[in-house]
């Protein structure tokens, strides 16, 4: 059981952004995958859950090949992706977000037992929530919909880092329950943190696979990676 990527190649515009990725992601761990800017970590995202399509190799969810799926499909597979931004509807209270994913009360209640902070909001409007509140808002959305395997785009940006460090543990714990996380994210240390497998792409290209920690102890490795 895993969600896996053979050989994939992205093309957008003029070319391919992204050549020959393998990747397998694994229920109950998390796998990063980090890079410099433009190097295609979103359009690998969004090759996987439909967003875009690919034009070389395969992607499997749990055996079956799922590369020419809809993205709908994809999602009642049991793909859900947590894309760049906010994704929040504003004018909707922290409960009626949560209740556009969450099928039952049980569904909601699993989500919020992970955010604790969020269970005294749930009658505000998800505007009036700081940047931090909202991106707990979307991840919780996301858990509630019971994922077998959860993307996860950049859900730093915009956040002080400091804020972002009260989600790190959250991911792992989301990842703990038996959900395979794919995690993007511009701060690699973090990510890196609570991951077991890594990747760093390059211009499209992978320049590192293998264990997260061996990146970590060894910042001439990340440096060299990060340099293709
Ligand atoms: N909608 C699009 N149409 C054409 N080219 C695109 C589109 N979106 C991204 N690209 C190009 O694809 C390449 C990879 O971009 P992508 O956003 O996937 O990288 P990234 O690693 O996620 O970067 P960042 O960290 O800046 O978000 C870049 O050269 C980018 O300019």
């Amino acid at each position: 059981m895993t969600l896996k990527l053979n050989d994939v190649t992205v093309s957008r515009g003029v070319g391919p952004v992204i050549s020959n990725v393998t990747l397998e992601v694994t229920p109950g761990e998390v796998t990063t995958v980090v890079g410099p800017n433009g190097a295609g970590k979103t359009s690998l995202l969004e090759s996987l859950s439909g967003v875009i399509g690919i034009s070389g190799g395969s992607i499997e969810l749990d055996g079956v090949d799922i590369s020419k799926m809809s993205r709908r499909r994809r999602s009642h597979a049991g793909l859900a992706h947590v894309q760049q931004g906010r994704m929040i509807f504003p004018s909707l209270t922290v409960k009626e977000n949560l209740q556009l994913t969450a099928s039952t009360k049980a569904d909601m209640d699993g989500a919020l037992a992970l955010f604790p902070e969020l269970e005294k909001r749930l009658d505000s409007a998800t505007v009036l929530l700081s940047g931090g509140e909202q991106q707990m808002v979307v991840l919780a959305r996301a858990f509630a919909a019971k994922p077998k395997y959860l993307l996860l785009d950049e859900m730093s940006l915009g956040l002080a880092p400091v804020v972002f460090l009260r989600l790190i543990p959250i991911i792992e714990q989301i990842a703990k329950t038996g959900v395979g996380v794919l995690l993007v994210e511009q701060f690699a240390h973090l990510a890196l943190k609570i991951a077991s497998d890594s990747l760093v792409i390059t211009s499209g290209h992978v320049s590192y696979h293998g264990p997260a920690d061996a990146l970590l102890k060894d910042p001439d490795l990340l440096k060299k990676a990060y340099l293709g």
